[in-house]
């Protein structure tokens, strides 16, 4: 079992687990999320998954969708989404479509960030309008996230919030759950700059977040994040809310 690396001066904040493999990090990813959910289905209603995207989650949500949970009582929505309509390859509203919601988790309820994007409307407009509803939701739904799956970037981001990106001040000032952010000129955005993401409010608001990373690189970056420093230079710091759960296999 590989141990924590010894470089790493993790803050006291981060509980870090490593797997062997490929499968026990699925397995422990699709646990401890179950675990977060059918906790909440215990004591209340209903419960929030939050999701990121990109290319690391994909296998953890197909597991996740064949646990026998009360799916219909499971609300699950995004960590963070880009401008893009939700048939798009690089949405990740499709990505939870495809990877989640079928099979038992077919019956959750799931609520996107963006919205039907109107090419008509001005971008800038509709991404204000589509933030706004995202944060009226988030107060009119009451609901604490039950946990929040994250990923990071090899620049230290997590959710959209990518080093430099404008919006990012503002987006770990807020009190508000999301924000939109513009990310162009920001490597670690790809041709995808433009998003909604969860705030360093939205973040620490979730009772549990779990920070799912693959490779030496992301071990490496995360353990230079764990070291004190401004939030804006490796911005998975505001994940550091309370507790992070970071699960981590080569
Ligand atoms: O929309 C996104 O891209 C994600 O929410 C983002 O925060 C992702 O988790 C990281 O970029 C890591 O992506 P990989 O898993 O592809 O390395």
């Amino acid at each position: 079992m590989p141990t924590v690396p010894d470089n790493a001066h993790l803050d006291a904040r981060i509980d870090w687990r490593s797997a062997d493999d490929a499968a026990h990090w699925i397995q422990t990813a699709v646990d401890t999320i179950a675990g977060a959910l059918a906790r909440d289905l215990d004591a209340q209603p209903r419960a929030l998954l939050l999701l990121s995207g990109g290319g690391t989650p994909g296998p953890v949500h197909r597991a996740l969708a064949d646990v026998a949970l009360d799916w219909s009582r499971v609300d699950v929505s995004l960590v963070d989404d880009r401008w893009v309509p939700a048939d798009d390859a690089a949405s990740n509203a499709r990505l939870a479509r495809e990877t989640l919601l079928h099979g038992r988790a077919a019956a959750a309820r799931f609520l996107p960030l963006v919205p039907a994007i109107d090419p008509a409307e001005d971008t800038a407009d509709a991404m204000t309008a589509a933030v706004d509803a995202a944060n009226a939701r988030w107060r009119e739904q009451g609901l604490v996230p039950a946990i929040a799956v994250l990923g990071m970037g090899d620049d230290g981001h997590t959710a959209s919030l990518f080093p430099g990106a404008r919006g990012v001040d503002h987006a770990l000032a807020t009190p508000l759950p999301y924000a939109a952010i513009d990310a162009h000129g920001c490597p670690g955005a790809g041709t995808l700059p433009l998003r909604i993401s969860l705030t360093a409010a939205g973040l620490a608001a979730a009772r549990q977040r779990l920070l799912l990373l693959r490779g030496d690189t992301k071990r490496e970056v995360l353990a230079r994040a764990a070291a004190p420093g401004p939030v804006a230079q490796y911005p998975v710091r505001a994940a550091f809310a309370d507790t992070l759960d970071v699960l981590w296999c080569a």
